[in-house]
């Protein structure tokens, strides 16, 4: 399948500090590619590399929009979009009014309609529907990372980053929030998908990268990272969100 993304020997540098070190990565057109691995891996350096917001080495390609590497701008005009851990969002701006920056890019597209976008956005999050005119530094976390997501899809993504989807909320959230990246999945979004919740992330994806220091450990199909023993010892030991046994559902922050 056509890569969408493609990074050879992707470096980025703090300072002295490098975060993410020679990095070959590649994200198929209509796959889910999950990039997983301990807190200060590099996971969102990369992501924020990829999407031009932090500077980087190496070669970044965007194979069927080779102008989007040029800028951020130029990402967002292919329909490039991420979602990043931090939100993000426009605080003191309503849940509707930080759906239609999500589009502000891309508005004055022929046949571009607001509000079908904005009724697309409602069924697939109701409950960003029904909080369509409150603040958004009022909602909750998990209302909080429905909006985000919601704002990214206004642009109608053909390449979606999502840093750490899963991060802070309660197991139910989660689990809803897993569900809605698989329909857009089927849906025939490509996705970049960065998770310490390597179990329910390695479920939905295709291929998979284990990051740690900065370096890529291992990588290959989906299915066969979540069968590696070193994975299994070091991280589906405890990450059990989606367990059937309640005492050892992580404990999340409540959405
Ligand atoms: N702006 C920055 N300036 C200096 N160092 C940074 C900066 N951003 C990140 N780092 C460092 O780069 C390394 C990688 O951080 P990064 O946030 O990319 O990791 P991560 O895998 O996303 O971690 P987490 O899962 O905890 O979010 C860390 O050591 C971090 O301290």
């Amino acid at each position: 399948m056509t890569a969408l993304l493609q990074l050879e020997r992707f470096t980025v540098r703090y300072g002295r500090l490098t975060a993410v070190n020679d990095v070959s990565l590649e994200a198929k057109a209509g796959e889910v590619t999950a990039v997983i691995g301990p807190n200060g891996a590099g996971k969102t350096s990369l992501v924020n590399a990829v999407m031009g917001l932090v500077p980087f080495g190496g070669r970044l390609l965007f194979p069927q929009w080779p102008e989007a590497s040029r800028s951020i701008e130029a990402r967002v005009r292919a329909r490039i979009s991420l979602v990043p851990e931090t939100r993000d969002l426009f605080g003191p701006m309503t849940v509707l009014d930080n759906l239609r920056l999500g589009a502000f890019a891309v508005r004055v597209e022929p046949r571009f309609d607001m509000r079908a976008r904005i009724a697309d956005i409602f069924r697939l999050f109701p409950r960003l529907a029904e909080r369509r005119d409150q603040l958004a530094n009022t909602l909750s976390g998990g209302e909080r990372q429905m909006l985000a997501l919601g704002r990214a899809l206004m642009l109608r993504p053909r390449f979606l980053m999502l840093d750490e989807p899963s991060l802070g909320l309660a197991p139910l959230i989660v689990a809803e929030m897993f569900r809605i990246i698989a329909q857009l999945k089927n849906e025939g979004v490509s996705i970049l998908l960065i998770e310490q919740n390597a179990r329910a992330a390695l479920q939905l994806s295709d291929r998979a990268y284990v990051l740690e220091g900065g370096a890529v450990q291992l990588e290959g199909r989906a299915a066969d990272i979540a069968a590696d023993r070193r994975v299994i010892e070091a991280y589906l030991g405890m990450s059990t969100a989606f367990s059937s046994k309640p005492h050892e559902r992580q404990i999340g922050r409540a959405g």
